[in-house]
């Protein structure tokens, strides 16, 4: 399956919240019902966290997975590469059929060359910010990219407590440096801290705990998806 990066405009709407189930809490043993589990939840996506063990002390899995999974759904897949040196990577993750991929601006300071090669790949280009880095480091980037996803915890680990003093970088990217671009939040999203980042501007939540914890997934999510429409800032 090719990427279509038209399927983000039909997952996302124009600013109608979506939530990404992260799967890094899944049950690897049984991949493939979990992504049915999924698709019958009525997730739009897949978000795909790829951990090299150096970028981030904690190792997930890389392309060759994302790529049989490729096989069983046609699901949009937002692979965020937690890695060093994605230059080196980004080809073998457009093959294995990723909708969007972001890489992290802390890894690849002057991204504007591999931005250019994901979006010529067919994808939508991505760049993530980690808590502690200021948004200065990504201004210059801002007109490359067609996502921001903004670090909600220090990555490397799912279940990590919500860090609320990020929402001002959401707040700023949303009002004044990036309003068209969508904006994903990653990190401790759940019932008590999505409201507050749907109201912030974020549209994109990342949820690992909040929906894999839950045995009904649909359930999870919907309560998710209710709780970020109802906050929405005006
Ligand atoms: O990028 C990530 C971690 O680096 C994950 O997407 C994130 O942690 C999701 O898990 P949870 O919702 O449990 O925090
Ligand atoms: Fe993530």
């Amino acid at each position: 399956m090719v990427p279509n990066p038209s399927r983000l405009d039909a997952a996302l709407g124009s600013q109608i919240p979506v939530i990404a189930p992260s799967m890094l809490k899944v049950d690897f043993a049984d991949l493939a019902t979990e992504v049915s589990r999924l698709e019958e939840a009525h997730a739009h996506l897949l978000h795909w966290d790829v951990m090299d063990g150096n970028f981030v002390p904690n190792l997930s899995y890389g392309a060759m997975l994302i790529a049989s999974v490729r096989k069983r759904t046609s699901l949009f897949f937002d692979a965020h590469l937690m890695i060093a040196h994605p230059e080196k990577y980004v080809d073998e993750y457009l093959a294995a059929g990723c909708d969007a991929i972001t890489v992290h601006i802390e890894a690849a300071p002057e991204p504007a060359e591999i931005l250019q090669r994901i979006r010529a790949g067919g994808a939508h280009a991505g760049l993530a910010i980690n808590p502690h880095t200021p948004l200065s480091h990504l201004e210059p980037w801002l007109d490359q990219c067609d996502l921001v996803l903004v670090m909600s915890v220090q990555p490397g680990f799912g279940g990590q407590k919500f860090m609320p003093e990020v929402l001002d970088k959401v707040r700023a990217l949303r009002s004044r440096l990036a309003p068209h671009v969508r904006l994903s939040i990653d990190g401790g999203i759940g019932t008590t801290t999505i409201a507050a980042a749907s109201a912030a501007g974020a549209r994109l939540f990342v949820a690992g705990s909040a929906i894999f914890d839950v045995s009904d997934y649909a359930i999870a999510m919907r309560q998710l998806e209710q709780l970020a429409s109802s906050s929405l800032e005006c």
